[in-house]
C-alpha cells in the first residue's frame, strides 16, 4: 500500500491532457482561459459624456454666458456638429462629444430660458464629466492570460471589448457507474437487505457543483459480465469513469477484474487512508479511471481527495488545487499509527471540531461537516490547540 502523499503525486503525474475548446462567451463563466487576449480597440472608443447635462468650451463657460444651445446630442449619435463660441449642446450619459467641446455640466447645475443657458462658472472645472477615450483600455493592451479563471466580472470586461468566444480548457465528460446487487434508487419500495443508491446522487451534485457533465449509468449488479460490459460502454464517452463499490476484495467485488480484462493500467490500488483504503486509480489512453469504495463516506471523502483535484488540474485550475488551511484543534484526538485519516470536521470560530458518527457507512456526520481534517499517517495523538491541516468542502 502506498501513502495519500505517494498517490497524489502518481495521480497527479498521469493526468490526461487539457483539452482547449472555442465557447461563446456567455457560457464561458468558471472555465479558464486558454488563451492570453489582447485588446482589439480603445475603451472607451471615443471621447464621451458621464452626465446628462450640456456640454460646451470651457472658455465660453468663463467669457460668454449665457451660451445658445443649439443641438441635442443623445447616446448613439453618429453625425456630430461642430460647435462655434457660444454655443452649447444638450447631451446625455454616454453620447459622444461633439468638436469644440471640453467640458460638460450636469442639468442640476444650470439654468435655462427657452434656448439660453446659464451656469454658474465656478461650479465648473475644465474637462469635467467626460470619459475620455482610451481612458480604461488601450489598443493592444493585454487584458487576459491563459489560466485566469473567467468570473462574471471578467466575462463582461471582455464583452465590453468585443470579444464574443474564448478558449478555454474543456472540462471533461464524467460517467458514473454505480454497482451493487443491494441498491435501490431512491422512490423505489425498499425489501429486506437492500438499501437506497446514494452515491451516485452525491457524485452528481459535486459534479454539477463544479460545472462539470455528468452522465448516470444504470446501477449495475455484481457480475464480472455485466460490470465489464456496463464500464466499456461507460468509457465510450468519457473523460474520466467513477465506478463505485465492488472495489474491496469481497467474492462479489469484480470492478478491478474487469478493468484489468478491458485494459486499463492500474496506477495504484489501495492507499494508507481511511476511509477509502481499496481506492483504484487507473488509465486508458487518455480515459482516467477511478474504483471509488463502496461505503458513501468512503466514496465521497475519495472524490475531494483525488478526483476533484484531478479534474481543477485538467481544467486548468492549479491554484485553486488541494490547499489544506492549519486550524486549531477543539479537542483530543486518537487514531490509528500508519493510516491517514480523513475526518468529517465542523470549522467554526477558528476552531475545528471532530464531528461524531465518523463510520464510512454513515453520511449524517459528512451532511453536517463543512471540512475533511487530515491527520497524519505518522501520528496516534492530536491534543486540543494542535495545528491541524483542514480540507474545506465549499
Ligand atoms: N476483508 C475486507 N473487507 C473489506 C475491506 C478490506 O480491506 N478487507 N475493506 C472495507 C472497506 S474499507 C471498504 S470502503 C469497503 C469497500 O468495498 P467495495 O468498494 O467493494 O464496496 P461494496 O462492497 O460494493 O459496498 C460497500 C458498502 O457500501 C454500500 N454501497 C455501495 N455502493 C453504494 C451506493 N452507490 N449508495 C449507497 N451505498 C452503497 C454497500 O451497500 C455496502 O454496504 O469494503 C470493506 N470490506
Ligand atoms: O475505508 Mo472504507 O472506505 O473504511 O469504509
Amino acid at each position: 500500500m502506498i501513502s495519500v502523499q505517494e498517490a497524489k503525486e502518481i495521480l497527479f503525474k498521469h493526468l490526461p491532457e487539457p483539452k482547449i475548446i472555442t465557447v461563446k462567451l456567455e457560457d464561458a463563466v468558471g472555465l479558464v482561459l486558454a488563451e492570453d487576449l489582447a485588446a482589439p480597440l480603445d475603451v472607451p472608443s471615443f471621447d464621451n459624456s458621464a452626465m446628462d447635462g450640456y456640454a460646451f468650451s470651457f472658455e465660453d463657460c468663463q467669457n460668454r454666458l449665457p451660451m445658445v444651445v443649439k443641438y441635442t446630442i443623445p447616446a448613439g449619435t453618429v453625425d456630430l456638429p461642430e460647435l462655434q463660441s457660444g454655443e452649447a449642446a444638450r447631451i446625455f450619459t454616454g453620447a459622444p462629444i461633439p468638436k469644440g467641446c471640453d467640458t460638460v455640466v450636469m442639468q442640476e447645475l444650470t439654468s435655462r430660458k427657452d434656448d439660453f443657458l446659464s451656469i454658474e462658472a465656478d461650479t465648473v472645472k475644465k474637462g469635467d464629466h467626460i470619459r475620455k477615450q482610451a481612458s480604461q483600455t488601450s489598443m493592444g493592451d493585454q487584458v487576459a492570460q491563459v489560466g485566469w479563471l473567467l468570473k462574471p466580472a471578467m466575462i463582461g470586461f471582455l464583452a465590453g471589448l468585443g470579444f464574443d468566444r474564448v478558449s478555454v480548457f474543456r472540462p471533461p465528460n464524467v460517467t458514473i457507474l454505480t454497482s451493487g446487487k443491494e441498491l435501490v434508487s431512491p422512490g423505489n419500495p425498499l425489501g429486506f437487505g437492500q438499501v437506497y443508491e446514494s452515491s451516485s446522487y452525491t457524485l452528481k451534485a459535486a459534479l454539477r457543483e463544479m460545472g462539470i457533465p455528468v452522465t448516470s449509468m444504470p446501477i449495475v449488479e455484481d457480475d464480472l459480465v455485466r460490470i465489464q460490459e456496463s464500464i466499456e460502454t461507460a468509457l465510450g464517452n468519457s473523460d474520466i469513469l467513477l465506478v463505485t463499490g465492488g472495489i474491496s476484495v469481497g467474492d462479489f467485488d469484480f470492478v478491478n477484474q474487469a478493468f484489468k480484462n478491458l485494459g486499463v493500467e492500474q496506477l495504484f490500488y489501495k492507499i494508507r487512508q481511511k476511509p477509502g483504503k481499496p481506492l483504484f486509480a487507473g488509465k486508458r489512453e487518455n480515459q482516467l479511471v477511478f474504483g471509488l469504495p463502496g461505503n458513501p463516506g468512503s466514496t465521497l471523502t475519495c472524490f475531494y481527495q483525488y478526483v476533484k483535484p484531478s479534474i481543477l488540474k485538467i481544467m486548468g485550475k492549479e491554484a485553486a488545487g488541494e490547499k489544506p488551511q492549519l486550524v486549531s484543534l477543539e479537542g483530543d484526538f486518537q487514531k490509528r499509527l500508519g493510516l491517514t485519516h480523513f475526518v468529517k470536521g465542523l470549522v467554526s470560530n477558528q476552531e475545528v471540531k471532530v464531528l461524531s458518527d465518523q463510520e464510512s457507512y454513515k453520511m449524517n456526520a459528512f451532511a453536517q461537516s463543512n471540512c475533511l481534517i487530515e491527520f497524519e499517517e505518522t501520528k496516534e495523538m492530536f491534543v486540543k490547540g494542535d495545528l491541524v491541516r483542514v480540507h474545506f468542502l465549499d
